[in-house]
């Protein structure tokens, strides 16, 4: 009881002491790639993405013509891939990551599997890269591909990069990620290893029973459900740095907590939070409309 109770409280100091070292680094960071802080542009984007967003927001877009835009690595287990960012943004992007990593700003990790890399929101990149990518370009992918687990309905997320080195972590344990929907992009360097296995959604009995292996590409970002049983293979060579978004829609996780699967009690929290709202988002009447 004494280490669960220690554990609530960590939680519930986790959102404050965020906005702390949020504050402190956007008055005293010094970017070393400031353009990456630049509003979104598509000129950071690989044309493969721009296309799959664009075409999934015209008239008429069905899934079917956006898979034949995207790679299909499972379509037993809904795994796609394609390519995100521009090879010169993933370099930039690596370059501010590292220059902030080996500076003596505070940093929060990631979540509790992983004790390098950063989180995106405390380095002020939420706002400028997370927030548009996600509203102007995954939720449109996402609401075709996974209409039934929010994709259309995606209004926070919590993104961040894990960092796997010789020395430092080098593999991932098997988990289901707090979110409806994950993007893991690999943005370098050079690696060998580390390689994605995906089981079944974790409700499902022997989920692990016959994993997938699917191998990193740099500048390819790899999109499933959350609750789809995952882990990363030991690295074998060389350091990967992966920007991982954890996407969240109220809509779906406010019924049922993703992480127990049950009604979820709420406790007030600074910014996003774990992506649960008090109020239902705006919904409209589609049988209503005629
Ligand atoms: O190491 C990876 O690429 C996977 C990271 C991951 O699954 C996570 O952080 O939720
Ligand atoms: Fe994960």
């Amino acid at each position: 009881m004494a280490e669960l109770e220690e554990e609530v409280e960590r939680r519930q100091r986790l959102g404050q002491e965020a906005a702390a070292r949020k504050a402190l680094i956007a008055s005293s960071y010094h970017p070393v790639r400031p353009h990456v802080y630049n509003t979104l542009q598509d000129e950071a984007l690989a044309p493969e993405f721009l296309a799959a967003a664009e075409y999934s927001t015209s008239p008429g877009a069905d899934l079917e013509g956006l898979l034949q835009r995207l790679e299909t690595v499972s379509g037993e287990k809904r795994i796609y891939r394609l390519p995100v960012f521009t090879a010169p943004f993933c370099q930039a992007l690596l370059e501010e990551l590292e220059h902030f990593e080996h500076s003596d700003m505070p940093k929060g990790r990631p979540n509790t599997m992983n004790n390098y890399g950063v989180l995106l929101h405390e380095l002020g990149l939420d706002e400028p890269l997370v927030t548009p990518l996600r509203e102007r370009f995954l939720q449109p992918l996402m609401a075709l591909l996974y209409p039934d687990c929010g994709g259309g309905w995606l209004d926070s997320h919590r993104a961040f990069v894990v960092k796997y080195a010789p020395g430092q972590d080098r593999e991932l344990g098997c988990h289901y990620d707090n979110a409806e929907l994950t993007l893991n992009v690999a943005l370098g360097k050079a690696f060998t290893g580390g390689a994605l296995y995906f089981g079944d959604l974790f409700q499902a009995p022997s989920a692990l029973a016959r994993p997938l292996e699917v191998e990193h590409v740099v500048g390819r970002g790899i999109l499933h459900r959350g609750g789809q049983l995952h882990g990363a293979r030991p690295l074998g060579t060389g350091e990967r740095w992966n920007l991982v978004v954890w996407l969240r829609a109220s809509a779906v996780r406010n019924r049922l907590c993703p992480m127990c699967c049950r009604k979820p009690e709420l406790v007030d929290d600074d910014g996003f939070g774990d992506g649960f709202t008090r109020e239902e988002p705006t919904t409209v009447d589609v049988c209503a409309l005629t």
